[in-house]
C-alpha cells in the first residue's frame, strides 16, 4: 500500500516534469530568438536535458536562471546531486545490460546512424528524440516484445496512459519541426562546430559569419591611356635617322654654320663631314635661323659624336675676349671625360681659355689655375679693409697661409686698391664633385657670367647625387642671377630685368626621360633631340615607346658565349681572346690552345681526339643563330636557363658543340681585324684578379694587358690609356669606370667577362667599340643562371633600337683537359699572390 503510493506520488512528480520539460522544449523548438540569438543558453538547455536523459532521472526542470544557479550551487557543494547522478548513471548502464529495460530497443539507434548527425549539441536533440521514440514504443506497446510490455506495465502504473500517448505525439510533432530547423542551419554550424570543439571542446555555434553577399567582380578593362603622360617636347622629338643622311649625301661642316677656320680645323683632324648627331644639334645651338631658343636634351647613340655637337657651337659662340670671364661650363662625370672634353676644345683650334676641375689634384693647386687676382681701384672698400677690426668668428675661421698669400699678393698694389678673385678661364670642364668644392671654397668663383651649362653623361650624373651636385649648382646660379639684378642699372631705376640663366645643354646615349629629375636642371623651353629613335608620329606610337629609347650604334655586332656555370669562365674567356684575332695572339697561345688557333700540338690532339664528339659539329651553322630565335625553349627550360641553352634543348651539350669555321661570328671577327679588345668585370678586384690570372694562364700576355679600375692613385688607369693610345697594350680590364664616355680609338671589341647589371650598362660598355661608324663586336659571357636574364633584358628589350644584326650565339670547343689544368694551376699561383 505504501509502495502503492510512494508509486502514485513518484508517478505524479514524473508526470509533472514531463509536462514542464515538453513546455520546454516547445519553446525551444519554436523560438527563433533562442534559435539564433542564445546559442549557449540553448546549448546549456539541450545538454541539461541530455543529461537527465542520460541520468534516467526526472531532474525539476527550472527557467534558464534558475536552472544556472542551481547547477552552480549542485557543483559547489551538493554531494547528493553528484550521488544522485552516479546513481542515474549506474541505473541506465544496467538497464542497457537488460536487468531493467528502459531504453528503446537497438534498432532505434540503427535508424539514427541513419538520421542526420547532429554533432554536439544537436546530439542532445537526437538523445531527446530517443527518449520521445521510447515513449512512442510505450504508447505502442503492442508491437514491443513481450518481456519490455510487462516491465512497462509495472511503470505504468502509476501513469495515466492516455495523457501520456497525448503528450508524445505532441512532442514528436514538435521535435520534428525542431529536427527541420537544425537541419536547414547545418552547413554553417557543422563547420563553426568542428573547428570550435577542436580548439575548446566546447560547441559553439556560429553567427553571423556567413559569407556577406559579394557584388559580381568588375571585368578587368583591357583598355590601355590613349594619351602620353610625358610633356609634349619629349614625345615630339627632333628625330633623324643615324644612318641616312640629308639627302643620301654627308653634311659637310661648312654648310652647318662653322667658321672657315674653325673646319679647315676639323679638317686637320681627318673630320670632313658632321655626324647624324652634330648636324641636327648644332643648327639649333647656333645657326641664327634655326636656332632653338631654349634648352635642349640630346639622346644620340654612343661614339655618335655628341662631344663634338656642344664643343663646336660653345667654341663658336664665344669668342677670346681680352679678360678671361667663366661663360660656359661642361660637367662631366669622371676625369677622363674631363681630359677628352678638353680634347675635343683643342681639336677644333680653340682659343678659349680651358680650364678643368678634377678631385684628383690638389684643391689649392687648382685655385690657382683657374682664378686669378685683379688690383681694382676701390678706396672705400679700401678704407673699410684698413678699418675693419677682426671679430671672434674671424678668427675662428682665421687661415694663416690665406693671409700669407694675401699679404704677398698686397705687396705689390697700389694705395686704394684692392684684390678681387675671378676666374682666369672661359670654360670650365669639371666633374660634380669637384665643382661643388669651387662653388664652396674657391674664392671668386663666379658663375656671374655663364652662357653656356653642358651636362654630359646626364643620366648618370642625375641619378647620383656627387655631393648634391644640381641643388648646389641652382642655388649657385639662382644666386647671381639675383646679384644681377640687385647691380643693374635698370634695376636701381626700378624697372624689372631678367637675369638669363645659361643655356643648357643635356645629352647622353641613355638619356632619362624622367621628367623630375630633368625638371631639376630648371630646363627652359626645352627640346629632345633623339638621334635614331623609333618615329612616334602617331600618338599611339608616342604611348606605346613612353620609355626611354637606347640606340645602339648600327656597325656593333653583338654575341654571346655560353660559359656554362661559370667556373671555368677565364678558360672560355682566354679562347675567345685567342680566336678572335688569330694574327694577334694566336702566336702567343700556349699548347693547351693549340687546336683553338689550329695549330697542332700532341696535348692537344690526345684531348681534341678525347673530345671527337664535340667537335664534331664544327660546321654547325646554328652557332651563330640568332639568341631572339630560341625564346620558345626556354620555358620549358628551367627559369635560369641561358639563352644558350634555351636555344636548343636538344643539343644540352651544348658546350660540347664547336666554333663554326669560317661562317662563325668569331672567324669574321678575326676578319674585321679586332686588334684590341676592353673587358668588363663587375669590381676593381675582380678586374684585378683577372688580369693577374690571365698573365698566368698566358705569361706572354702578360706585355698586352693593361686595368682600368677606380682607384684612389689614378696613375694607372692613365698609364693604361697612355699604353692603348702608343700601342703598346691591346687588352684592357676594366670596370665600368670605364663603361661611360672613354674614347678608345681603334677598339675593335669589348667583352663583357661578368655581365652588366641593367640595360643601361650594357649600352654603353658596347658603345665603347663600334664608334664614329666604325664596325665593332662585342662578346657576353653568359652563365646558365644569367640565360633568362640577359636574353629578356638585353636581347629582347623594347627599349633598344638596334640596326637589325640581333645578338649572335657563339659555340666554343669543351674545355679540354690541359685548358683545365693550365687553369687549375694558374689559380693556385693567384691564390700564393694574394696570399703573399
Ligand atoms: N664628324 C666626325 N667625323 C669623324 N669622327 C668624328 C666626328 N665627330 C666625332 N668623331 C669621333 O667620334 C668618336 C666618338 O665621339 P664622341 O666621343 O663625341 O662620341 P659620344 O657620342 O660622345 O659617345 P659616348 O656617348 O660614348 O660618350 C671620337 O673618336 C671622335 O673623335
Amino acid at each position: 500500500m505504501a509502495g502503492d503510493k510512494e508509486k502514485k506520488r513518484h508517478g505524479g512528480d514524473k508526470e509533472k516534469t514531463s509536462r514542464k520539460k515538453d513546455r520546454y522544449e516547445e519553446s525551444l523548438a519554436t523560438s527563433p530568438v533562442v534559435d539564433s540569438l542564445q546559442p549557449q543558453k540553448k546549448r546549456k538547455r539541450e545538454s541539461k536535458l541530455e543529461q537527465s536523459n542520460r541520468n534516467g532521472v526526472e531532474e525539476e526542470w527550472y527557467g534558464d536562471k534558475e536552472f544556472e544557479d542551481v547547477q552552480s550551487e549542485s557543483q559547489a557543494s551538493a554531494k547528493g546531486g553528484v550521488s544522485r547522478d552516479r546513481k542515474g548513471q549506474k541505473s541506465r548502464d544496467d538497464g542497457s545490460k537488460g536487468s531493467i529495460d528502459t531504453e528503446p530497443p537497438r534498432s532505434s539507434s540503427r535508424s539514427d546512424e541513419k538520421a542526420p548527425d547532429l554533432r554536439f549539441g544537436d546530439r542532445t536533440l537526437k538523445k531527446t528524440k530517443k527518449r520521445k521514440n521510447e515513449d512512442q514504443s510505450e504508447a505502442n506497446g503492442a508491437q514491443d516484445p513481450p518481456s519490455k510490455v510487462k516491465k512497462r506495465k509495472h511503470e505504468q502504473v502509476s501513469t495515466p496512459r492516455d495523457e501520456d500517448e497525448r503528450h508524445d505525439l505532441k512532442h514528436a510533432k514538435l521535435l520534428k519541426k525542431f529536427e527541420k530547423s537544425i537541419k536547414a542551419k547545418r552547413p554553417v554550424t557543422e563547420n563553426v562546430q568542428e573547428t570550435s570543439a577542436f580548439d575548446t571542446g566546447t560547441a559553439i555555434v556560429a553567427q553571423g559569419l556567413e559569407p556577406l553577399p559579394q557584388p559580381e567582380p568588375v571585368a578587368e578593362t583591357s583598355e590601355k591611356p590613349t594619351y602620353s603622360t610625358m610633356p609634349d617636347w619629349i614625345t615630339n622629338p627632333v628625330t633623324k635617322s643615324p644612318y641616312d643622311r640629308e639627302d643620301g649625301q654627308p653634311v659637310k661642316f661648312e654648310n652647318i654654320s662653322l667658321d672657315r677656320t674653325v673646319v679647315s680645323k676639323l679638317e686637320k683632324h681627318g673630320y670632313s663631314e658632321a655626324t647624324p648627331v652634330q648636324a641636327t644639334v648644332i643648327p639649333l645651338l647656333l645657326d641664327e635661323q634655326h636656332r632653338h631658343r631654349g634648352d635642349l636634351c640630346v639622346s644620340a647613340s654612343t661614339g655618335s659624336g655628341k662631344t663634338l655637337s656642344y664643343v663646336l657651337p660653345i667654341n663658336q659662340s664665344l669668342q677670346r675676349e681680352s679678360v678671361a670671364r667663366l661663360r660656359a661650363l661642361v660637367i662631366v662625370p669622371t676625369r677622363e671625360l674631363v681630359k677628352q672634353a678638353r680634347e675635343a676644345f683643342e681639336a677644333c683650334g680653340s682659343n678659349l681659355r680651358i680650364g678643368t676641375a678634377i678631385g684628383s689634384v690638389v684643391l689649392k693647386d687648382e685655385q690657382q689655375k683657374i682664378i686669378r687676382w685683379d688690383s681694382v681701384y676701390s678706396p672705400e672698400k679700401y678704407n673699410a679693409d684698413q678699418q675693419r677690426t677682426m671679430s671672434e668668428s674671424d678668427w675662428a675661421e682665421f687661415d694663416l697661409l690665406k693671409y700669407r698669400d694675401e699679404v704677398v699678393r698686397a705687396g705689390d698694389l697700389a694705395p686704394q686698391y684692392i684684390q678681387v678673385a675671378r676666374p682666369n678661364i672661359d670654360v670650365l670642364i669639371s666633374t660634380p664633385g669637384r665643382l661643388v668644392d669651387h662653388i664652396r671654397q674657391t674664392e671668386g668663383f663666379s658663375l656671374r657670367h655663364l652662357q653656356w651649362l653642358v651636362v654630359d653623361e646626364a643620366d648618370r650624373l642625375l641619378n647620383e647625387s656627387f655631393q648634391e651636385w644640381v641643388s648646389v649648382l641652382m642655388g649657385a646660379l639662382d644666386k647671381e642671377k639675383t646679384a644681377n639684378i640687385g647691380d643693374s642699372v635698370l634695376a636701381r631705376i626700378g624697372r624689372p630685368i631678367q637675369s638669363p640663366y645659361p643655356r643648357k645643354v643635356i645629352l647622353s646615349a641613355t638619356l632619362t626621360n624622367d621628367i623630375t629629375k630633368l625638371n631639376s636642371l630648371r630646363l627652359e623651353n626645352p627640346k629632345l633631340v633623339a638621334i635614331g629613335s623609333r618615329n612616334m608620329d602617331s600618338n599611339e606610337e608616342r604611348v606605346k615607346h613612353e620609355a626611354e629609347q637606347f640606340v645602339l650604334p648600327p656597325s656593333l655586332m653583338e654575341h654571346f658565349v655560353p660559359v656554362g656555370d661559370g667556373f671555368e669562365k677565364p678558360i672560355y674567356l682566354m679562347k675567345l681572346l685567342l680566336m678572335i684575332n688569330k694574327s694577334k695572339w694566336n702566336s702567343l697561345a700556349t699548347p693547351a690552345y693549340a687546336s683553338v688557333v689550329g695549330r697542332k700540338s700532341n696535348e692537344a690532339a690526345e684531348d681534341s681526339s678525347s673530345d671527337s664528339d664535340s667537335t664534331s659539329s664544327s660546321d654547325d651553322t646554328s652557332s651563330s643563330d640568332e639568341a631572339s630565335d630560341s625564346e620558345s625553349d626556354s620555358d620549358s627550360e628551367s627559369s635560369d636557363a641561358s639563352p644558350d641553352e634555351s636555344e636548343s634543348s636538344s643539343d644540352s651539350d651544348s658546350e660540347t658543340s664547336s666554333i663554326a669555321s669560317e661562317t662563325s661570328p668569331v672567324a669574321s671577327a678575326s676578319n674585321t681585324g679586332v686588334t684590341s679588345v676592353l673587358i668588363f668585370t663587375k669590381s676593381t678586384e675582380s678586374a684585378a684578379r683577372l688580369s693577374h690570372l690571365l698573365s698566368l694562364m698566358n705569361p706572354s700576355l702578360e706585355s698586352q694587358i693593361g686595368t682600368i679600375v677606380k682607384s684612389n692613385n689614378s696613375s694607372s688607369s692613365r698609364k693604361t690609356l697612355k699604353d692603348y693610345r702608343a700601342g703598346r697594350i691591346s687588352i684592357i680590364v676594366a670596370t665600368d669606370r670605364a663603361s661611360r664616355g672613354i674614347d678608345l680609338v681603334g677598339l675593335g671589341g669589348v667583352i663583357n667577362y661578368d655581365m652588366p647589371t641593367s640595360l643601361t650598362t650594357y649600352v654603353h660598355r658596347v658603345g665603347r667599340t663600334a664608334r664614329a661608324g666604325k664596325s665593332g663586336q662585342a662578346w657576353t659571357l653568359v652563365e646558365h643562371r644569367e640565360g633568362l636574364w640577359f636574353q629578356k633584358v638585353i636581347v629582347k628589350s623594347e627599349n633598344v633600337v638596334r640596326s637589325g644584326n640581333g645578338v649572335k650565339a657563339v659555340r666554343q670547343e669543351k674545355n679540354s683537359k690541359a685548358m683545365v689544368a693550365e687553369y687549375t694551376a694558374a689559380l693556385e699561383g693567384l691564390e700564393k699572390a694574394v696570399k703573399g
